[in-house]
Parts: C-alpha cells; structure tokens; sequence
C-alpha cells in the first residue's frame, strides 16, 4: 500500500465531502442533525495550495470559510468494513470547504445541487500530505482558523457525528475509493462569511497550519 501520497492531488479522481458531521454546525446554519451521512462531491480542479489565492466566485455576497480534516485514501476498496477502514488510509490534509453560502441558500430552498455553491474554482485549498503516522489521534485533533488574525472556528475532531472508521465504511458502500481520493469530513461551528483582502489562517493540531488570502475572481 502507498503509504506516501505527496502527490495526492495528481492522483486522487475525487472529493467526497460530508456535510453537517458537526452537531454544533449543524445548528448553528438551522439545520437538522444527521442521522446519516449527508455526502456531496468537489471536483479536484476545486483544488489550491498555500501561496494561491480563494477568489470569491463572480455573484457571490457571502462566502464562507469551513475548516475541516480531510482524509487521503491509499488502498483502493469498495463495501470497506469500519473493521478495515482504517487500512485503507494513506494520511490527512488540512482543507478549506469554502462555501458561497448565499448560491447553497438558494440551491436549498429549490431543492437543487450545492455543486455550484461547493465545487467553484479555488473552494478547496488543502496544505500539503500528512503522514499517517504523524496524526496519531485523529479522532481527538484540534481544528481550528483565524480571520485577520480572530479566532473564529475551535473546534475538535472527537465532536464528530460520524467516526472516520464509520465514514470510509459508509462511503465505500456507494462510491469506490481510490489511490488519492480525499474525504472532506465535515466543519465544527463558527462558519462565518470572509471579504476581499481578508487572511485565513487555519491548523489542525500542532501539526500543521496555513494561510490562504481572499481576492475577488
Ligand atoms: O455547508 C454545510 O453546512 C455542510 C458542510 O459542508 C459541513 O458541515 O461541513
Ligand atoms: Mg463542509
């Protein structure tokens, strides 16, 4: 099994992202709590690393910033038991779900897709690969993300709804994993909408941190 995927962005053909995996986020945006997964997908041209800028999508008055614990697949498999789930991870990425909240208000009130509000040019700004073996408690990590500077988002990967054995499981019933495929596992509370010229900074433990700029498309 690859156990390095420095390239994972190369490599990986998708993004599954799990909504409202958080029952403080879930709340806090007037949303039920899960009973089970709510999963959408980004395309890997959503994709940006450190040093490139999240433009604000053209039409878009509130764009907002969701940090999150994103999960890289190493062993391919479909039907994954929770038993083996954790075989099939290479590692982890810290990632930005930024969201154009105004687009996904709107796709929700007339039943459509959130693909534009979620997969945008620039909506998925990822640090580099994290080794497997340099997250040891991934169910218990820090996630947190500052705007210029503010505290926004502290929250902590043991308040998932949904484990990551669980999920890996779970999505594998449906989509076939693959080498390089993220699974974006949902935001903690304090979602909130950043502007032009506005810096975000996020970490996830003392493992690793970023920061990303905002400009206009
Ligand atoms: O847009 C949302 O609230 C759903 C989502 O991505 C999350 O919970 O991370
Ligand atoms: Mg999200």
């Amino acid at each position: 099994m690859a156990t390095n995927l420095k390239n994972f962005m190369q490599v990986g053909r998708k993004i599954v992202a799990v909504g409202r995996n958080y029952r403080a986020h879930a709340l806090e945006l007037g949303n039920q709590v899960p009973t089970k997964p709510i999963l959408f997908l980004k395309p890997t041209s959503s994709y940006i690393t450190e040093g490139e800028k999240i433009k604000i999508p053209v039409g878009c008055s509130s764009l907002h910033h969701e940090v999150e614990l994103g999960i890289v697949i190493g062993k391919p498999g479909s039907r994954i038991s929770e038993q083996e789930a954790m075989n099939h991870v290479a590692g982890y990425v810290l990632a930005l779900d930024m969201t154009a909240r105004d687009f996904q208000d709107e796709a929700k009130k007339k039943g459509q897709p959130w693909s534009l509000a979620k997969g945008f040019d620039t909506s998925c700004p990822v640090s580099s690969f994290i080794e497997k073996k340099s997250l040891t408690a991934p169910e218990n990590t820090r996630l947190w993300l500052k705007v210029n500077d503010a505290i926004k988002q502290d929250g902590n990967t043991k308040d998932m709804i949904f484990s990551i054995p669980f999920l890996v499981s779970y999505i594998s019933t449906y989509f076939k994993l693959e080498e390089g495929d993220v699974i974006l596992t949902g935001t903690p509370e304090g979602v909130g909408p950043v502007c032009e010229g506005d810096v975000i900074q996020a970490g996830l433990g003392d493992i690793v941190s970023f920061t990303f700029q905002v400009e206009k498309s």
